[in-house]
């Protein structure tokens, strides 16, 4: 094993973005790309890691910028080869200055090293300055200042995937549709690199969107509001009413089908699956299970909805609260934890509105097990009925219509919370697990 490949191995362990648990990266270099730097003593370098330790291998990408001298950010140093001091990328302005270049078109992304970059500017916009947010993500996300003033989050896909990412494609089919529940897409950049076997993939590497300025995230302000025991009815039906208006502007602007019974036997397909991956993580499921079977099977017995293109991981998480916007919508990228080919496929609405269920659920779950805990289950049965009658304000009756598959959905998400949690916060395994035991028991929305 090369220096850089251990080196970086030993710093990826440590990443919150780093997807699979309480094991050992085993990293191979695929492919590496080196960037134009604007400074001649920094060098910047995207590498391609295939790391084989899931069952079913990886690939991450890793921007990284090698300094002569140990002058960056310490936090972000991976470590010392070849004489240089490499410091993880979007923590740099090099990097982030550089990949702002692709993107806006600036800089173009010849064949060289087989990137393509798309925007919707007007002209080419370079950035003044760059921040690295923190905190708990799947990807790195960056905030720079632009050269006009404006300001862009930055997203650097960590684990890339062959094909088509739906947090672009559904970003710019509904910036061009003109929608005002979401950030506008600026620009984006996709990459090409060698696959394990030989082959070649090609998928998105990296995002730019403008940033919603003084958004208070969504789980947090829906955390403050139900351990001060405030009312969130309000927030709650406003945000019902934009879920629908998200949906409307999503059939509008991208394909929509109307259900076959291939694709409720697929879909049934799918939630089964994660029912026996979730069983062979937490066995405690195992007794549910028929339980859980039955939920499913009368759902796909039941009227099938017209698909389309969905949120696919909608939770208070994924909503920005801003005071001129109100509520924005983030992060399409679907669950981390389902194949990238599948997130794209049009699918029914309820999926969205279950997710959002599921996380008024998690807000009373989490403060139950607060040090001190507090009892919000009152709090989120006021805030869900709020937000299903916000949606029934845009959307007519499609809730009461698709109840059944509103049901399997809710389980279908807390199934697959039970699996998150397992692998990322195996304390709060009880929340969505007593949330399964109680869908099962009452079956009331
Ligand atoms: N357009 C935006 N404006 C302001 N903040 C944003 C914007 N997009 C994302 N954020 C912030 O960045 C965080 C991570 O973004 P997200 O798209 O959810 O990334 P990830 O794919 O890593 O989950 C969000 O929780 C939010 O706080
Ligand atoms: O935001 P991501 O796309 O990374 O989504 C994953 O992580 C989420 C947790 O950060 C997880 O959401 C679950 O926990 C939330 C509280 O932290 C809660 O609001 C959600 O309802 C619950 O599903 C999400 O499932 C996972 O895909």
């Amino acid at each position: 094993m090369t220096e850089l490949t251990e080196l970086v191995g030993t710093w990826m362990r440590r990443q919150r973005w780093y997807s699979t648990k309480n094991v050992e990266p085993r990293l191979r270099l695929l492919a590496s790309f080196e960037a134009e730097p604007a400074d001649a003593d920094v060098r910047i370098v995207t590498h391609f890691f295939c790391d084989d330790a899931p069952r079913t291998p990886r690939v991450y990408q890793v921007p990284v910028v090698a300094r002569p001298a140990r002058d960056g950010d310490e936090a972000a140093l991976i470590g010392e080869a070849g004489g240089r001091f490499l410091y993880d990328g979007p923590t740099e302005e090099a990097y982030v200055a550089s990949l702002v270049r692709l993107m806006t078109g600036a800089q173009r992304a010849d064949g060289r090293d087989a990137h393509a970059q798309g925007h919707t500017l007007s002209r080419p916009i370079a950035v003044r300055s760059s921040r690295r947010l923190t905190g708990e993500q799947s990807n790195t996300s960056i905030v720079g200042e632009l050269e006009d003033g404006r300001r862009a989050l930055i997203k650097v896909f960590r684990v890339v995937q062959n094909g088509e990412n739906p947090d672009v494609s559904t970003l710019a089919a509904l910036t061009s549709g003109g929608s005002r529940r979401t950030p506008s897409l600026l620009g984006w950049l996709t990459g090409r690199w060698p696959t394990p076997d030989g082959g070649s993939a090609a998928g998105e590497l990296a995002l730019m969107q403008d940033f919603v300025p003084g958004a208070e995230d969504g789980w947090e302000l829906a955390v403050s509001a139900a351990e001060q025991g405030e009312d969130f009815t309000e927030r709650a039906f406003d945000l019902g009413a934009g879920t629908a208006e998200l949906h409307r502007l999503m059939a509008r602007v991208l394909p929509t089908t109307p259900a076959t019974a291939e694709d409720v036997a697929l879909a049934l397909d799918g939630m089964f699956r994660r029912l026996t991956v979730t069983t062979t993580e937490v066995p405690e499921v195992e007794q549910l299970r028929a339980g859980i079977a039955a939920v499913y099977e009368e759902a796909a017995a039941a009227p099938l909805p017209v698909l389309q293109r969905i949120h696919g991981d909608l939770h208070l998480g994924q909503v920005l609260y801003a005071p001129e916007r109100g509520w924005q919508f983030i992060d399409f990228e679907g669950e981390p934890l389902r194949p990238l080919a599948e997130r794209s496929l049009p699918d029914a609405t309820m999926r969205d509105v279950a997710g959002m269920l599921r996380s008024f659920d998690y807000v009373a779950g989490s403060l139950a097990r607060r040090e001190t805990p507090i009892d919000a289950t009152g709090w989120a049965a006021d805030a869900r009925k709020a937000y299903l009658d916000g949606y029934a304000s845009v959307a007519g009756s499609e809730v009461d219509d698709f109840h059944l598959l509103l049901d399997a959905f809710e389980l279908d998400k807390a199934v697959y919370e039970i699996a998150y949690e397992a692998r990322h916060r195996p304390a709060w395994i009880p929340i969505p697990l007593s949330a399964v035991q109680r869908l099962l028991a009452t079956r009331v929305r």
